[in-house]
């Protein structure tokens, strides 16, 4: 309940739509059960056609058992309404209440469609605040949250999930106010024409509700399982298509298939289940009704033909109103379960928004626009959440500007996890990381990573041109900065020869290049940015003689004049690093020039060397 009414407080800024909507529906209810009471002048018109004065036989009037100011408020009613309709010969009676029926079914759809488009102008607002809502709060979520998270499920969370909620808003908007509303339109018809009748349906009537409503419930719990069960094939989904690649290396497509089926498999019984209760229920309902129908046409028709304290057209009109008020009654019998439903889908929306985003400013962030003088590492030590073991162990660095530093060391010895805490992707545990004599945590995160151009190893690019990869995220260029970034990259030429040059559009991260012209894209993309600070991870699959060149040449353009940090797999990076830093288990264990470094036998960085780097 407490999740309803956080979803609720979307509504605020579409207020202004929801009273316009419950105006309409007050006039959509009132219209709807005028249209049902007209039957009862128009039979009875076409019942009299012999010459019976009608009039007299709608103003017969009712009934003991109702309170007087019912009793009062229809008689007035219901003059006024005979004063009008009963005036003339039967020929203008007739005219005038087909011109009634018209009216009112003409004027109930305009109402009814104007509420439905309101209501929907509010849910799909609130749907779509909610959304990006949780959209932008993912941005501010540390790396750590994405590690942990399947993205399968958090797709499936700002879809589906708020579909769902959208789902029961306007339900229950609609339980709450159309549905009341319309029940007790028709219980005002239907009391002023039999208050014996009425009763005696409303003894019958919660029976068949209490089934339906049942059925209700049983349909409601499942659904909640197919949503959860959307969201693992969604997962699976979403995992195959982006490492389709590796899928198809490995043979995998059987092993795939046969997962992916099985899940397709349990969703097909879960939906097949589901549709069973739900095919079942309109053909109960519809015996039911019957039933109750039949009872009340028993126990009516004897008010009718044999004690005719009530006329034909009238008991027509009161079953017309009681079969009006079931749909409503059964919709709010449902009411609990559909807010449980969306409370569920609301949950795990919500859930993502109150995941706290560890790595935000402070209060005393200051801004910071420059680098002038060294980065240092003090003594800093770094474990992810998920485990206590120290994957950095007293870091301490000191690194100039413009230096080169080389990182090296075997797979998981913790260089990438190193670079990472230079942007803040995560914070050490302990320790600090210093620019210019400033704590990192102290500087705004915006201007932080706007001092830095980061190139990592699987080059990620966005399915857009060329030109919008190469700009991406940085303002006001003109497409010869562009262009001479890709020169210098050594990416321009290949950019004419795609089919629309710079504004050919690369595919989904990229896939319609080769690596070795995505590389080159991102560098463009850095030097376009041309931060003080660039932290490389060098790919460290190999490309051809040509291209090996042409990146290594662009790669060489982007280091100069900048202080880089680079993960080094080249050799001639290693030689044109003023330093180079071997890590061994999150642990500097060499530190020093490449020749230094090679001439201790024993080191960690000479074994290194004939394993990784000598053959490149
Ligand atoms: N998000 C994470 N959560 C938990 N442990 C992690 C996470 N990322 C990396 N690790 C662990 O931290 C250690 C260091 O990883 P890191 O990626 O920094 O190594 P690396 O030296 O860059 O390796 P490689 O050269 O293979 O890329 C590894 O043991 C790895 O399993």
């Amino acid at each position: 309940m407490k999740t309803y009414f956080r979803v609720l407080k979307y509504i605020k800024p579409y207020k202004a739509h929801l009273i316009a909507s419950m105006i309409f529906t007050i006039f959509y209810s009132l219209l709807n059960g005028l249209s049902v009471y007209l039957t009862i002048p128009l039979l009875e018109t076409l019942f009299n056609q012999h010459g019976v004065n009608a009039k007299t036989v709608i103003t017969k009037k009712l009934n003991t058992g109702a309170t007087n100011w019912l009793n009062g408020l229809e008689e007035k009613i219901s003059t006024t309404f005979n004063s009008f309709v009963f005036e003339g010969d039967i020929n203008q009676i007739l005219l005038r209440i087909c011109f009634l029926v018209l009216f009112a079914f003409l004027a109930k759809n305009i109402f009814g469609y104007l509420q439905s488009y309101f209501l929907a102008f509010v849910e799909q607002g609130m749907i779509k605040d909610l959304r990006n809502e949780a959209y932008f709060h993912l941005h501010k979520l540390p790396m750590s949250f994405f590690k942990n998270e399947k993205t399968g499920n958090l797709i499936s969370r700002i879809t589906n999930d708020v579909q769902v909620v959208q789902n029961s808003i306007s339900a229950i908007f609609l339980n709450l106010i159309r549905e009341p509303l319309s029940i007790l339109v028709f219980l005002f018809i239907a009391v002023s024409i039999s208050w014996q009748l009425t009763l005696f349906s409303l003894l019958v009537l919660p029976v068949s509700i209490g089934i339906i409503s049942w059925i209700g419930l049983l349909l409601r719990k499942q659904s909640a399982i197919l949503q959860e069960k959307l969201s693992e094939i969604t997962t699976i989904l979403h995992e195959t298509i982006t490492g389709v690649k590796i899928v198809k290396a490995f043979g995998m497509e059987s092993y795939e298939n046969k997962k992916f089926s099985e899940q397709t498999k349990k969703f097909f019984k879960l939906v097949l289940k589901i549709t069973r209760i739900r095919n079942s229920s309109p053909h109960i309902t519809e015996v039911l009704s019957v039933f109750v129908g039949v009872i009340l046409i028993y126990y009516g028709g004897q008010l009718v033909l044999v004690e005719k304290s009530l006329k034909a057209s009238e008991f027509l009109g009161f079953l017309f109103s009681i079969f009006q008020m079931m749909p409503p009654i059964k919709e709010l019998s449902s009411v609990n379960n559909r807010i449980q439903e969306s409370s569920a889908a609301a949950d795990r929306v919500f859930e993502i928004l109150d995941t706290e985003p560890k790595i935000k400013n402070s209060k005393d962030s200051i801004s910071k626009k420059s680098f002038d003088d060294k980065i240092i590492f003090d003594n800093v030590s770094f474990h992810y959440d998920d485990s206590e073991e120290l994957i950095l162990d007293s870091i301490n660095i000191e690194v100039k500007k413009g230096s080169i530093i080389a990182i090296v060391g075997s797979s998981g010895s913790g260089k990438t996890t190193l670079v990472d805490l230079i942007p803040r992707f995560y914070d050490p545990t302990s320790g600090k990381i210093l620019v210019d004599g400033i704590d990192l945590k102290n500087i705004t995160i915006e201007d932080l990573r706007a001092m830095m151009g980061i190139v990592t190893q699987e080059t990620i690019l966005f399915n857009d041109t060329v030109k919008n990869n190469i700009s991406y995220g940085i303002q006001n260029c003109t497409d010869d900065d562009i262009i001479n970034a890709s020169i210098a990259a050594n990416a321009h030429n290949f950019i004419l020869e795609l089919p629309n040059g710079y504004n050919t559009v690369v595919g989904e991260k990229g896939t319609k290049l080769s690596g070795g012209q995505r590389q080159r894209i991102a560098i463009a993309r850095a030097l376009l940015k041309n931060p003080p600070i660039m932290i490389f991870d060098e790919a460290t699959s190999a490309l051809d003689n040509e291209s090996e060149a042409l990146v290594q040449e662009a790669i060489e353009r982007l280091m100069n004049e900048r202080t880089t940090f680079v993960i080094a797999h080249r050799l001639s990076t290693i030689r044109n690093a003023d330093r180079i830093i071997v890590l061994d288990k999150g642990k500097i264990v060499q530190d020093g020039k490449h020749d230094e470094l090679l001439s201790d036998e024993n080191g960690i960085y000479k074994k290194l060397y004939e394993l990784q780097f000598r053959e490149l």
